[in-house]
């Protein structure tokens, strides 16, 4: 029998990427906080959750389109940000964006990435969006600079990471002692305008902090920032929607919806900040529930397959976001790889949707999945209350 030596599945990206990429950018990518208890379970919590197919449909005709604060986009499955992309590759979130680009859906961008906002977000296309993402620095007049540039720039919402007050314990970065290395510059640090002021001057970064305290401040977290100090002040200084990245709970959810945050993505930061949360896949019921249709929830953490995209779409995010995958098609071969990536995680996606009786995103809601038993009880009654097996003329409308 012959095989073939192209990637079928995350798991061959992450296994090429082990092998080409330097082993402290690797170890960087790949480490979770201190014993990884939740960056493991975020993988292996989606195993708990079984799909509740339905069978002898048309399934000829599969469409991933679906909406996102308003707006159509290709596929609910889009880009988490990440720090750094060349640190896997040379052209960076540049290679990461026309691979998006190609592919539609949503990227997120972070603030700490290595091309400039401006030159990213220009290789995108009407069939996606991109969002930037915020850390709140310790001078948030520098802050206030990038979410300007951003809404001038064209980027649709702000994604302000909520889970960082302190950098999480990840153990593997102190044993590398990992630093960005000097090649590489987190290019939203620099002010466009301070090179426009003289004729072939390189920008300088803001306030002309040097940049590798921009980027400690960064690591560093930001203790002091509170709801109530930085929600107002983001609303005060822009018009784009927030959306907060990094809950887990149904009480923050609220809080979110009290403060006029337009979505929360429910994730654990890849299980890189506090160790021993739920998974992701866990926490989404609840947020969803707490939510009340009232704003979005979308979910990132764990997903390697196109049947987790499913699971969490069935119960109840808008759109499912993937870090990791990304960064290993990107270090095994940059655009190309970022969107092989991307296809081979869309391609499954429409895959579980035939064989599961789903033609369309709208239609995967929560009798697609079934939960663990622990949440049989809660996810039974939930479900008595909408849905009456017996009545067959009502299954018959929906085939
Ligand atoms: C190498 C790396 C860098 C990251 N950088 C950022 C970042 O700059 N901002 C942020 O909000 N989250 C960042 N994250 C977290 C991701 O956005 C996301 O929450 C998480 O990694 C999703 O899990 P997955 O990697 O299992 O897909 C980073 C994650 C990784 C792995
Ligand atoms: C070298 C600074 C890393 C800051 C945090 C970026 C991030 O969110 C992550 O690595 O996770």
């Amino acid at each position: 029998m012959e095989f073939t030596n192209s990637p079928v599945c995350i798991k061959d990206l992450e296994h090429i990427a082990s092998k080409v990429m330097h082993p402290s950018a690797l170890s960087y990518y790949n480490s979770g906080a201190d014993d990884e208890q939740t960056k493991l379970d975020n993988i292996a919590a989606f195993d708990k959750y079984r799909i509740h197919p339905r069978i002898l449909r048309n399934v000829t005709a599969i469409s991933t389109e679906t909406t996102i604060l308003g707006q159509q986009i290709a596929t609910p499955l889009g880009i988490a940000p990440c720090a750094m992309h060349m640190l896997a590759h040379p052209a960076g979130e540049l290679a990461t964006s026309r691979a998006a680009a190609q592919h539609g859906g949503v990227m997120i961008l972070s603030t700490l990435s290595t091309i400039a906002l401006e030159r990213v977000i220009a290789e995108g296309n009407s069939d996606m969006q991109y969002w930037m993402q915020l850390y709140v620095l310790s001078d948030w007049s520098i802050t206030e600079k990038i979410v300007q540039r951003s809404e001038r720039a064209g980027f649709k919402a702000l994604v302000l990471t909520v889970d960082m007050p302190i950098l999480g314990r990840r153990r593997d970065d102190i044993r590398t002692r990992f630093i960005p290395p000097p090649h590489i510059h987190l290019e939203n640090f620099f002010d466009p305008e301070s090179a426009s002021n003289s004729e072939g001057a390189a920008p300088s970064t803001y306030n002309d902090v040097p940049e590798l305290l921009l980027a400690a401040s960064v690591a560093g977290g930001n203790p002091a920032v509170t709801w109530d100090n930085v929600i107002p002040w983001l609303k005060s200084i822009t018009k784009l929607p927030i959306i907060l990245k990094g809950i887990l709970t149904a009480e923050d959810t609220k809080l979110a919806i009290s403060y006029g945050c337009a979505g929360v993505i429910v994730s654990n930061h890849g299980g890189r900040q506090l160790d021993g949360t739920l998974a992701s896949i866990d926490a989404l019921p609840h947020v969803v529930e707490a939510a009340e249709d009232k704003i979005e929830v979308y979910m990132d953490g764990g997903v390697r397959k196109g049947s987790d995209i499913f699971k969490a779409l069935a119960l109840g995010a808008r759109a499912v976001f993937v870090a990791r995958p990304v960064l290993w098609g990107l270090a095994y071969d940059g655009e190309a790889g970022a969107k092989q990536a991307l296809d081979l995680l869309q391609n499954e996606l429409k895959l579980t949707m035939m064989l599961s009786g789903t033609r369309t995103i709208q239609e995967i809601d929560d009798s697609y999945v079934l939960e663990p038993v622990t949440q049989w009880i809660q996810s039974s009654v939930r479900r008595q209350k909408r849905a009456n097996h017996n009545d067959i003329e009502e299954l018959k409308s929906k085939l």
